[in-house]
């Protein structure tokens, strides 16, 4: 940014002298007008500086000059400079839109401080300004998977490159940190992005379901299967299909879907009538798969196969300088999504963010994103996320609940999420964020 600038204008010549000479004492590059000709001709939408200006002057008065410098940039901090106890006067120019007012006489130390403040605000005016048109700018791959810094420029290089290949690809990464925009976007670049594309999450689904879910069935192949259903990797022809958190898929399913990767044939459930299959796979997992297969968690035949082509994605806490544009991003969702204007982003409150260690990486950020633009989130709210915070104590109280009544239902998971008001998949995914079984039952 250019050096800050203090637009100084009075008729007075003495006091502006003054005033000039104090501001520059100060560090300012102040530049000086007897009157509101040319002042304009300085102001910019980039302007990094701040107006002030005398309210009575013989020609143009100074709230005239404020409103033609608003034409110009409306967030512009203009600082009046009125008469002793011309309080009409003082609100008017509140009215009108002036950062401050201060009232002759004035010490050059408070006006100063005054222009301090201004600029601060000037400052965060450009700053977001200047971030949201970086994102207006972005578009295609850049405008969804978003991130300036050199690991997600490579990211995105690759998923581009990955796309038109049509191969088979495992996404690697933390939770929240992007795998299921990572498929998408591989899905969405690439020949078959008209196509559908499904997601799975396999661990989400109970072992008995996801068979049926997957591969889909005859007419009475098992009780209760009343009609024929088309499985989801059957729904998927011609696209792709995403297996979201692959590590949970059951044993003996990844021996099934291993042998649907490489005949890219399906049979339905109650059926033995082979199905031809063009899907692409892209597989995601946050665990560790060699070191799985290794411990017998994993079937090493599906690792191999899986793990030709990979994309590692890397947490956020190694992409800090990714955070501010990030959250501008999801402030802007955030607002679509809630109708909302987005607040003033404090510096601070990024400079914050930038600390923090995002265990839950870009998921984590958009709820704070949602929180801020809902006016729930403070600066002084972040350590809310730390181990003692609010939200630390309630996911722990969920837990014991969910653990309790698992226990008194003995394990019957329709019980437990009947008892507790949950959908089956709402309970499933609590479950397994706080790693409880089945089996919990017994312990409690
Ligand atoms: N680079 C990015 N640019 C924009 N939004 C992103 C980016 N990365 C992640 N997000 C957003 O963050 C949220 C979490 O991303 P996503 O669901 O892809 O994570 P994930 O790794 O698949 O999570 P999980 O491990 O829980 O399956 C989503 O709302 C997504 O839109």
């Amino acid at each position: 940014m250019d050096r800050i600038k203090v637009l100084l204008v009075d008729d007075d010549d003495e006091l502006r002298d003054a005033l000039a000479q104090g501001l520059e004492l100060v560090g300012h590059d102040v530049i000086a007008f007897d009157g509101a000709d040319g002042v304009t001709e300085w102001i910019g939408r980039d302007f990094y500086g701040v107006l002030v200006t005398d309210i009575k002057m013989p020609k143009t008065d100074g709230l005239d000059l404020m409103r033609r410098a608003f034409e110009i940039d409306p967030a512009l901090p203009v600082i009046l400079i009125t008469g002793h106890g011309d309080v009409p006067l003082a609100v008017e120019a509140m009215r009108a839109g002036a950062y401050d007012f201060l009232e002759k006489p004035f010490a050059v130390a408070g006006l100063a401080a005054v222009i301090e403040r201004a600029l601060e605000k000037r400052r965060l005016v450009l700053e977001n300004r200047a971030l949201r048109q970086e994102l207006a700018d972005r578009s295609g791959l850049e405008g969804r998977l978003v991130g300036r810094s050199a690991g997600m420029e490579r990211l995105r290089r690759k998923v581009l490159a990955l796309a038109t290949t049509d191969a088979d690809v495992l996404i690697l990464g933390e939770t929240g940190a992007g795998k299921e925009v990572v498929a998408r976007a591989l899905h969405e670049e690439g020949p078959r992005g008209d196509k559908p594309f499904v997601a799975l999450n396999c661990g989400a689904l109970p072992a008995d379901i996801i068979e049926s879910e997957l591969f889909g069935h005859e007419k009475g192949a098992f009780t209760g299967a009343s009609g024929q259903r088309i499985g989801k990797l059957e729904h998927a022809h011609g696209g792709t299909v995403f297996l979201d958190e692959i590590e949970s898929m059951p044993l003996e399913l990844q021996v099934k879907l291993l042998r649907v990767i490489e005949t890219r044939t399906i049979e339905r459930l109650g059926s033995n009538r082979a199905i031809a299959l063009d899907v692409r796979f892209i597989a995601a997992t946050k665990d560790d798969l060699e070191r799985a297969s290794a411990e017998g968690r994993f079937r090493q035949d599906l690792f191999y196969r899986l793990n030709v082509v990979t994309v590692a994605i890397p947490p956020l806490r190694e992409r800090r300088e990714d955070i501010p544009l990030l959250f501008h991003h999801l402030a802007r969702e955030a607002r679509a999504r809630y109708r909302r204007e987005i607040p003033d982003v404090p510096s601070d409150f990024v400079a914050d963010l930038m600390t923090r260690s995002w265990t839950g990486n870009v998921r984590e950020l958009r709820n704070v994103a949602d929180r801020f633009v809902l006016g729930l989130e403070a600066v002084d709210d972040a350590s809310e996320a730390g181990a003692d915070g609010l939200f630390a104590k309630v996911a722990a109280y969920e837990k014991s609940l969910i653990a309790a009544e698992l226990a008194r239902n003995d394990g019957s998971i329709k019980a437990t999420y009947e008892a507790l008001g949950l959908s089956r998949k709402a309970l499933y995914e609590k479950m397994r964020k706080y790693g409880l079984g089945r089996e919990d039952a017994d312990r409690v």
